[in-house]
């Protein structure tokens, strides 16, 4: 193997959000949880990580560039995934090109890896999950690896928990499993994208610091010292769970909403019940949940739920478009852009909720009036960073085109 060849793989993987959340584990280095839990995966047009991953006879040691700088993969979370792909890969023959890989070679041969996230990283948005899930789902083509999407999640899994639920589309369970060694701890789809299509998704990037407590840790702690996520974990979660998938299933947006909202709140409340206690929601979260719950109130049945995670960002998950215009409106009265700032950057994603909304400017975010519901709203510009406008998305791909890679076909560094 003395050749100069550079085989290599392009996936787009999307990020997820939890309605039933994860938060516990029962195994730290395998990554098992205390309890099931279920995510809806955001479309990867708006949120999304791209993995290139190569392998080449020329390469000297496994590296990594994470959005253009080199990282190291020596910490256990990338070792456990790299050696479980490994043990999974199989011999690639690609006779256009001359190279044919045993199975054996694999455990010499080096690999080289570039991710992109085009959304930032570590802000709570999960690029972890997306990371984690592309790294698996590419590395798992590029060895031509037998295993379906549900096996590869319990290898992603290893990376972040929250990752194996971004190996499907639509809405996915990640299963706890019984096992020791997390064999059964994976994840399953649901419903695809397609079953709740009317489902529109707003996520408000609430300005903060960087987070104090990340989720690895904070669930620790909680783990240690919550007797409410004891009573969550064996009590709660597990009749949650059920209600949540009937929801899901009948497309029942009342009982979907309830479920969302009580399911963050309760894992909020563990982070509370924790000592010391953690403080993921800021003042703006609180604030917003209480303008959603006064106009899920006044309608008679709710038009939107919220859930948040290891962090002040809310995500809002509206009944259809026409829910998702009118919160859109809420949302840019309480919270509008900074005056130095252009609606442009201010509301990304599918802005043609914008047009639905009937705001087409600043001046017509100056012009909104305060909800009918809510007459005495303040603004409070400058609280919330941007929003960005989504749906429910689709799982992995593999893209095919070999100039979207982020390695030179050629030396196998980043481009
Ligand atoms: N594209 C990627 N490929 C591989 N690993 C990634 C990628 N993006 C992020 N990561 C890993 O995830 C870590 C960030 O995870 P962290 O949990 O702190 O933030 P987050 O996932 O963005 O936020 P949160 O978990 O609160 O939603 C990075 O330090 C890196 O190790
Ligand atoms: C609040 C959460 O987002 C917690 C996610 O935790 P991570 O998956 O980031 O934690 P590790 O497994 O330690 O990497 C809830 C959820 O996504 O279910």
């Amino acid at each position: 193997m003395g050749e100069k060849w550079v085989l290599m793989k392009t996936a787009q993987t999307p990020t997820n959000i939890a309605v039933i959340k994860y938060w516990g584990k029962r195994d730290e280095t395998l990554i098992l949880p205390v309890n099931d839990s279920i995510s809806v995966t955001l479309d990867p047009a708006h949120l999304c990580t791209t993995t290139t991953v190569a392998v080449s006879p020329a390469f000297q040691q496994d590296r990594m560039w994470l959005n253009g700088k080199e990282i190291s993969l020596s910490g256990g979370r990338y070792q456990n995934c790299l050696r479980e792909i490994r043990k999974r890969a199989r011999e690639v023959e690609d006779k256009e090109k001359g190279i044919k890989i045993e199975k054996e070679d694999w455990e010499k041969l080096h690999l080289h890896i570039a991710s992109y996230n085009n959304f930032p990283t570590a802000a709570g948005l999960a690029s972890s999950a997306a990371g984690f899930a592309c790294l698996v789902f590419a590395l798992a083509k590029l060895m031509n690896v037998e295993e379906d999407e549900s096996q590869l999640s319990a290898i992603a899994r290893q990376g972040s928990g929250s990752a194996c639920r971004s190996l499907f589309g639509g809405f996915v369970k990640w299963i706890m499993g019984k096992e020791e060694d997390g064999s059964d701890s994976l994840a399953v789809q649901l419903v695809d994208e397609k079953h709740w299509d009317d489902l529109f998704i707003i996520i408000a990037v609430v300005s903060s610091r960087q987070k104090e407590t990340s989720s690895t840790s904070g669930m620790r702690e909680s783990v240690e010292t919550s007797l409410l996520l004891q009573h969550r974990a064996k009590e709660v979660v597990p009749k949650r769970t059920l209600q949540m998938e009937e929801a899901i299933k009948n497309r029942d947006f009342a009982s979907f909403a309830k479920l969302t909202c009580a399911d963050s709140n309760q894992f909020h409340a563990v982070c509370l019940d924790t000592s010391p206690p953690i403080f993921y929601m800021n003042d703006t979260s609180h604030r917003i949940i209480s303008h959603v719950e006064k106009w899920n109130r006044s309608e008679g049945s709710p038009q939107v739920a919220y859930t948040f995670d290891a962090g002040p960002n809310a995500v809002l998950i509206a009944r259809d478009r026409k829910a998702a215009a009118q919160l859109l409106k809420r949302l840019l009265f309480s919270f509008p852009p900074n005056s130095d700032a252009d609606l442009d950057s201010y509301i990304i994603g599918d802005k043609t909720i914008l047009k639905e909304a009937g705001v087409e400017g600043m001046k017509d975010v100056e012009a909104l009036s305060p909800p009918p519901e809510n007459g005495a709203a303040q603004k409070c510009p400058g609280d919330v960073n941007y929003f960005i406008c989504t749906r429910p998305g689709k799982g992995p791909i593999l893209l095919s085109n070999e100039n979207v890679g982020l390695l030179d076909p050629e030396t196998g560094l980043p481009k």
